[in-house]
């Protein structure tokens, strides 16, 4: 890992609510340019996680760097140059999609024929080509996803921070994000996503499985397959969350202290 070039980079960071440990010293090195995926059941700090990335959240402990920029001293040029998506997009549903790209474009600052070419670019990637006049509100699942993936794409962030960004989509749509995530990643874009998908997580560069703070186990996915000797992903997730939660000194939960 010395030789390449390292989007993300922490050690030992950690997030503690009052007592409660949500994230426990976690290291973490995301090259430019791959898809990490970050899997885990509910509540085990993934969101936490990606929030001290974001430089949204300030660690309590551990040190880390995003895109060279450290996570508790430079948050605001981290904010600069990321793009985040989640579950939960915001869009304007009264607008059309060109004015949503719009005003997002106002936001990052674009102006002028920087904002329109950034604009078209985007809209060809995401297939909107067509649908610029019509509002958000008549849009599929699918295709407002897209649309909030582009307004997220607007500033050309280097790397793409993406919580849960295909839940509650149908298979067809998931499968068209999934080739746009692909087509940025190889043109340099580094992509950290959280997903609950097995299909999807097949697809990342490397995942890591959090467990209630911690990174169990990390690699390729095909890697992780073999080492394991189980058919899929999957079959590897359950087995692990069903050995923790049998672990009576882990107890299948978060740490106090
Ligand atoms: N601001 C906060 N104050 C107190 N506890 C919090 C706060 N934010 C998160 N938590 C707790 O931290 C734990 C981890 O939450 P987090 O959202 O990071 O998990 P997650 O892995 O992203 O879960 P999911 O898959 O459901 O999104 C949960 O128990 C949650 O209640």
């Amino acid at each position: 890992m010395r030789f390449m070039e390292l989007s993300i980079k922490t050690e030992g960071l950690t997030k503690k609510f009052g007592k409660l440990l949500v994230v426990n010293h976690v290291n973490l090195e995301v090259p430019k340019g791959h898809i990490y995926g970050f899997l885990g059941p509910n509540g085990s700090g993934k969101s936490t996680m990606i929030r001290m990335l974001c430089g949204v959240l300030e660690p309590s402990d551990g040190v880390g760097t995003v895109l060279g920029f450290d996570v508790k001293k430079e948050p605001e040029s981290i904010k600069q140059r990321i793009g985040y998506m989640s579950q939960k997009f915001s869009l304007y549903e009264e607008l059309t999609v060109k004015e949503n790209l719009d005003f997002y474009s106002g936001i990052y600052g674009l102006k002028g024929k920087n904002s329109k070419e950034r604009q078209k670019e985007l809209i060809e990637l995401s297939g909107l080509v067509g649908r610029e006049n019509q509002r958000a509100s008549s849009l599929s699942g699918g295709w407002k996803q897209r649309l909030a993936l582009s307004c997220a794409l607007l500033h050309k962030p280097e790397l793409l921070i993406l919580d849960e960004p295909t839940a509650g989509v149908d298979p067809v749509s998931r499968r068209i994000f999934w080739d746009i995530i692909t087509q940025l990643s190889k043109e340099g874009v580094t992509i950290l996503v959280t997903t609950h998908y097995m299909d999807e997580a097949e697809l990342c560069d490397e995942i890591g499985f959090i467990f209630f703070g911690h990174i169990l186990i990390k690699g390729k996915p095909s890697e992780l397959i073999e080492k394991y000797n189980v058919r899929n992903l999957n079959d590897l997730f359950i087995r692990l969350v069903e050995e923790q939660e049998s672990n009576p000194l882990k107890g299948g939960g978060l740490e106090y202290v």
